[in-house]
């Protein structure tokens, strides 16, 4: 009996790995079927090889090398010694592309974005967007409803600095800084660390539900604060990855997990329908105008009938969740701050300048004037880098010289971007001063842009600028003196770079992120805020442990020693 259960069970095995084995040779050798253009101009069809990439195993393919890897990303670029800019993985059994420098990256992204608009069939994905991914922005493929989403959202998750909407961000920036600053008042013990990641998200939600819901949250509210959490954990959650999204049959192995994830997302949904949507939805007037972006996607229910009601739950789910990732990148720059508290004393400096000495908080209409303070958060998005969802081939299609295969998974590599040698100096080195240049003649006189500079395929940066940043003064080799940035900011030599192209935090092309204006604009507030009113150190810097290709930190991370300014 014995014997005859080893056979079999070794048979089924033997079984699985030969067919694993032939699905994944067959899916590397399968060539992309491509229109091109002949000589004459006319379009053939070719079949064009993929790009080769080491040799995967059956079941796993080449999980393996990856999992050497503290970050994948780190993982993608080592594999370029060995197998180029471009070269396929699979994992599992997934064909993946990987696409390590600058003018790959733009091929994926602009010139073939229309080919490349899918998103991969991660479970969690699924699990965490009730079910089905395409309820989420930025986890569902390319489609009409999800172009009818991103031009609802982008007049008030992307406003310009000329509009009531920008205005409004500013006064309720400055109105939850009030807040925070009186709740750090009553909590800061001096010289005791302070954890104060939960209060920077609670405050990171309330200027979001007010911008986007005209509702605020008491700190002390405990539906708030677990809702907060959890949107948290799947900010954290999102940022990993697991064998399981490529290897689906380990399910039984997460299931814990898997209904942790379903818990955090219902708990929120709940929140937001009873909390927000339902109040909301009693008093609406289509004939008046938007009040905020909860009117805009109410009324959108009750003009298109093809939007139905699940979709703008999940899409205001998503937009008030995006404070989870500024609240993220404001804990990272300030852990950046206490590593180098230098850098801290030039924000001061920059601070005290606009502010005249503190005579008043720091607001959105700053921002142009403190340079230095900008660049600091450029350098955090750099030097973070968060990774680009990855995108899925929708069709057959050509990067290079290569076929890829629909449904391929594309990985972006802006991690290798922005650590190269060929686009950065030191890149090593966290050095906000990279941001910044010499104030040009043609710029003293400070330009307008008409309208916004979005991506095309000749400058790339995906950074959106409307307004040249006014110059502040600094000097670009940077350990500046106090009084030499108490002068008069008009008459500064120094101002934020424009357009780098090669720095792609929120991406390129069409699915490009709808929230850096709002990254952009929370996130200076509060840091500018912060540092007008504390100085920020740590007691135990090696208690900051910080993830390459992330801005995401764990729920807990570290706490910060604040001292009040004199
Ligand atoms: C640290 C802050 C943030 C960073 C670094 C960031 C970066 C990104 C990146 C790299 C993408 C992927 C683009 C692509 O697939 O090509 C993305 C997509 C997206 N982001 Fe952000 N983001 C941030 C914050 C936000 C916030 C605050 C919001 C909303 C309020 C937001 C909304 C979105 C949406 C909706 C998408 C999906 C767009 C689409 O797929 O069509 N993001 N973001």
């Amino acid at each position: 009996m014995f014997f005859l259960m080893f056979y079999v069970i070794t048979g089924i095995l033997l079984v699985a790995i030969v067919t694993s084995y032939a699905i994944i040779i067959l899916n590397c050798q399968k060539r992309a079927n491509v229109s091109i253009e002949n000589t004459n101009s006319i379009k053939v069809k070719r079949k064009l090889l993929q790009a080769p990439g080491p040799r995967p195993w059956p079941i796993i393919g080449n999980l393996d090398i990856i999992g050497q890897f503290n970050n994948p990303f780190q993982g993608f670029g080592a594999l370029t010694k060995s197998y180029g800019d471009i070269y396929t993985l699979t994992l599992g059994h997934t064909r993946c592309l990987v696409v390590n420098n600058f003018e790959l990256i733009k091929e994926v992204l602009n010139k073939n974005g229309k080919f490349f608009g899918g998103r991969p069939e991660f479970l969690r994905y699924h699990k965490l967007f009730g079910g089905d991914r395409n309820n989420s922005l930025a986890l569902c493929d390319w489609s009409l409803l999800q172009q009818k989403r991103r031009n609802l959202a982008r007049r008030h998750c992307s406003p310009r600095s000329s509009s009531s909407y920008f205005a409004k961000m500013s006064r309720i920036g400055c109105s939850e800084i009030t807040n925070l600053l009186d709740n750090l008042k009553a909590s800061v013990e001096p010289g005791k660390p302070f954890d104060l990641k939960p209060l920077i998200l609670k405050a990171c939600a309330n200027m979001f539900s007010q911008y986007m819901c005209s509702i605020r949250f008491d700190y002390e509210d405990k539906e708030f604060e677990q809702v907060v959490q959890f949107f948290d954990e799947i900010f954290w959650e999102i940022n990993q990855g697991y064998p399981l999204d490529f290897l689906p049959w380990l399910l039984p192995f997460y299931i814990n997990h898997t209904q942790k994830i379903c818990h955090w997302s219902t708990t929120i949904r709940k929140f937001i329908l009873e909390r927000v949507i339902n109040r909301r939805e009693i008093n609406i007037d289509v004939d008046e105008p938007d009040v905020d972006f909860t009117d805009a996607l109410l009324k959108s229910l009750v003009e298109n009938k093809n939007v139905s009601r699940n979709t703008i739950i999940f899409m205001l789910e998503d937009f008030i969740g995006g404070h989870s990732a500024v609240g993220n990148l404001v804990m990272l720059s300030l852990a950046y701050i206490a590593k180098d508290p230098l850098i801290g004393k030039k924000i001061q400096c920059e601070v005290d300048c606009i502010s005249k000495n503190s005579q008043r908080s720091i607001n959105l209409h700053d921002m142009d004037k403190m340079p230095y303070t900008m660049a600091t958060i450029f350098e955090v998005l750099r030097y973070s880098s968060s990774p680009i969802v990855p995108h899925v081939a929708t069709e057959d299609t050509q990067i290079s010289d290569f076929g890829v295969t629909s449904g391929t998974i594309v990985f972006i590599n802006n991690y290798m971007l922005n650590m190269s040698q060929k686009y950065w100096k030191d890149p090593d080195l966290f050095q906000p001063e990279r941001f910044l240049e010499e104030k040009s003649n043609s710029a003293s006189t400070p330009v307008i842009f008409h309208g916004k500079r979005r991506c095309s395929e000749e400058s790339d940066s995906g950074i959106e600028f409307e307004k040249e940043a006014r110059i502040y003064n600094s000097s670009i080799d940077n350990r500046y003196a106090e009084q030499d940035i108490k002068n008069d900011p008009e008459t500064g030599k120094l101002q934020l770079k424009k357009n780098i192209p090669h720095f792609l935090p929120f991406s390129i092309g069409k699915r490009t992120c709808i929230g850096q204006n709002l990254v952009r604009g929370f996130g200076f507030i509060l840091i500018a805020n912060i540092l007008q009113n504390y100085n920020i150190n740590c007691s135990d810097l090696e208690a900051i442990k910080i993830k390459p290709a992330s801005v995401a930190l764990p729920a807990n991370c570290f706490p910060l020693l604040l001292t009040p300014r004199a």
